[in-house]
């Protein structure tokens, strides 16, 4: 069955405690934290002292996804504020190696991140150290984007390239997810999916969770 992670970033920050305990009652696996640091995007969000003020209340494991320059030099800090699993770009490493070891010896799940415009292949010789790889659907920096169609075959590339090299990572999409787009990533083999303003933009956003899980029954 497809999970679903809910990101922040569509939230209002306002009523964080509340958004938060929304995603805590639903049936979401994951709460997705975008961290951008107006280098590697445009955008500028939220950082440490914030998400270890969600992971306080939180009661589903904290996905964060760093968008900024050199992610490398935040594990430690990244652990410290709560996550499960931490997400870097590969665009953003120069050591990609050194970072997923880094990420696991601190004792989270390594997931690394590839730009619409990034191939799969790049993976290859990491496949096997990682626990999940996101592919974006829009380009990073902001929520409310339109999905990237070209990502369902990137899809269906990294299940193939994932079932070859015996890897165990799951696959997550960020990015325009919605009812009209999620129906081809499920179809291509996608486990997870992120969903920002598809979610928080709902009138009913614990009923907009329910219905993406139900697509893939
Ligand atoms: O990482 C990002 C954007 O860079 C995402 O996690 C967005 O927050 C997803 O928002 P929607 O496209 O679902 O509104
Ligand atoms: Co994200």
């Amino acid at each position: 069955m497809i999970q679903v992670a809910p990101s922040l970033l569509a939230a209002d920050f306002a009523r964080l405690g509340e958004e938060v305990s929304m995603v805590n009652k639903s049936r979401a696996s994951l709460i997705h934290i975008d961290v951008m640091d107006g280098m590697f995007v445009p955008n500028i969000t939220i950082g440490f002292p914030v998400i270890k003020s969600i992971s306080r209340i939180a009661e589903k494991p904290l996905d964060v996804h760093m968008m900024v320059c050199d992610p490398g030099r935040y594990v430690d800090q990244v652990r410290e504020a709560g996550a499960e699993i931490m997400n870097v770009h590969w665009e953003a490493c120069t050591h990609l190696d050194s970072v997923i070891r880094s990420i696991r010896s601190a004792g989270m799940k390594a997931a690394v991140t590839l730009n619409p415009a990034t191939p799969v292949m790049l993976l290859r010789d990491v496949i096997r150290d990682l626990d999940m790889v996101l592919l974006m659907s829009v380009n990073p920096g902001f929520g409310g984007q339109n999905f990237i169609p070209n990502t369902v075959r990137k899809v269906r590339e990294l299940r193939s390239l994932i079932a070859e090299s015996g890897s165990e990572a799951v696959i997550e999409i960020d990015g325009g997810v919605n009812l009209e787009t999620a129906p081809a990533l499920i179809e291509a083999g996608a486990d997870i999916l992120v969903a920002g303003s598809y979610v928080f933009r709902a009138s009913d956003p614990f009923k907009a969770i329910s219905d993406l899980i139900d697509l893939s029954e």
